[in-house]
């Protein structure tokens, strides 16, 4: 049985999130197209994540006083958080060029040596994944980031020699989901290291009300606060979620949304109060029903819901965990009492989730 504690926060981590899921946090291609007009331009427009914005601020302003590149800035964090929207926002405060990449991308030292040796003075090298970077490209990385040269390797075998190369000052801003993944040695060289938290139901609200305006969509309070507390606590969810709203209310209605139309249209997506969807609730309901409440294996309760099990541990887990809804615990899963009162059911006297049987919810 596979219990170990996998980092609940890193929500359906690259790859294992379904694709075709509204509430997934990886980007899908419409994500892509919109996500880019949506963007803060500024630290000042970038809403909430107080304490990393306020960290980047004095580390910028002041490289900027010095007339210096800035320090290389690492930012971790689950997706759809604001990562590559920082990275812009340090290169546009430093009125430097960005060029962006990704850890996949860089297979070899050689693709990594190309980049590094066409970037300009000041540039921002934006590297997304950087946990998946390979290791002779990551010890290449070292150097570069440390005494801005690469060592460029000619030949091969006995024969091979390293032609040293300068590079101009540059700014690194690497973006990971698992900070815990990255070598020592790596994580050391980041001058600013700013983990990325899941946003407060008034922060994703304001982030509703400035996309609002900017996909010109008419909505007040109680429809984005409506809104926000689907979107789990992540920004990309929720402007997601808004876009469909926006049809529903626009089919259904006349464009406003309010807090009638964003939970009826939510409805019709079966994202629940909760930010729950159809696969989320089917684990939570084969669970209690099933199982009542747990222990049960992965396994057995993937195949009650007709999934996979990697599908279950990767995508629905992270966030029922997150939620307090189910615990991971040495002898399989368990629903919390708080499964029970979501899915307006009442837990058996002796079921993990009924009151007086919270001491199960142990490691
Ligand atoms: N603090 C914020 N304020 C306003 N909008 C935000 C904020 N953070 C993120 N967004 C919006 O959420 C979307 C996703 O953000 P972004 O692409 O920067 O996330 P990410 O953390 O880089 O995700 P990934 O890890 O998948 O690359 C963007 O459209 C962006 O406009």
């Amino acid at each position: 049985m596979n219990w170990d504690a996998t980092d609940a926060g890193a929500d359906a981590d690259a790859g294992a999130d379904a694709g075709d899921r509204l509430v997934g946090a990886s980007a899908d291609g419409e994500d892509q197209a919109v996500e880019a007009a949506l963007r803060p331009k500024s630290l000042s427009e970038f809403v909430g994540q107080e304490r990393v914005r306020e960290q980047l601020d004095l580390v910028l302003r002041a490289a900027l006083a010095r007339g210096a590149t800035s320090d290389h800035v690492l930012l971790s964090g689950a997706p759809g958080l604001g990562k590559t929207t920082l990275a812009m926002i340090v290169a546009a405060e430093m009125g430097a060029p960005i060029r962006i990449t990704s850890g996949p991308a860089i297979q070899h030292a050689g693709d990594l040596a190309a980049i590094l040796s066409s970037l300009q003075e000041g540039e921002v090298l934006f590297l997304d994944e950087i946990h998946r970077m390979s290791r002779p490209a990551e010890e290449m990385l070292y150097m570069a980031m440390e005494d801005f040269r690469v060592d460029v390797i000619v030949g091969k075998g006995p024969g091979a020699t390293a032609i040293p190369l300068e590079l101009p000052p540059f700014t690194l801003v690497g973006a990971t989901t698992r900070a815990g993944l990255l070598p020592p040695p790596l994580r050391d060289r980041f001058g600013f290291t700013g983990h990325m938290e899941f946003y407060a139901s008034g922060e994703l609200e304001r982030v509703l009300h400035r996309s609002a305006q900017l996909l010109d969509v008419e909505i007040d309070a109680e429809g984005a606060a409506e809104i926000a507390g689907r979107s789990r606590g992540t920004p990309r969810i929720a402007n997601r979620l808004l876009r469909r709203v926006r049809d529903y209310a626009q089919v259904k209605g006349d464009g406003f949304v309010n807090r009638e139309v964003a939970a009826a249209a939510l409805g019709v997506y079966e994202v629940d109060e909760r930010g729950l969807d159809r696969l989320d609730r089917a684990v939570l309901h084969a669970l209690l029903k099933l199982f009542s409440g747990g222990p049960v294996g992965l396994s057995t309760l993937a195949v009650a819901v007709g999934e996979e099990r990697e599908t279950v541990e990767e995508v629905a887990e992270p966030f029922l965990v997150r939620e307090g809804l189910l615990a991971r615990t040495p002898r399989g899963r368990v629903a919390t009492p708080a499964a029970w009162a979501h899915l307006g059911l009442t837990a058996p006297r002796h079921a993990p989730g009924a009151s007086g049987q919270e001491g199960l919810f142990g490691a």
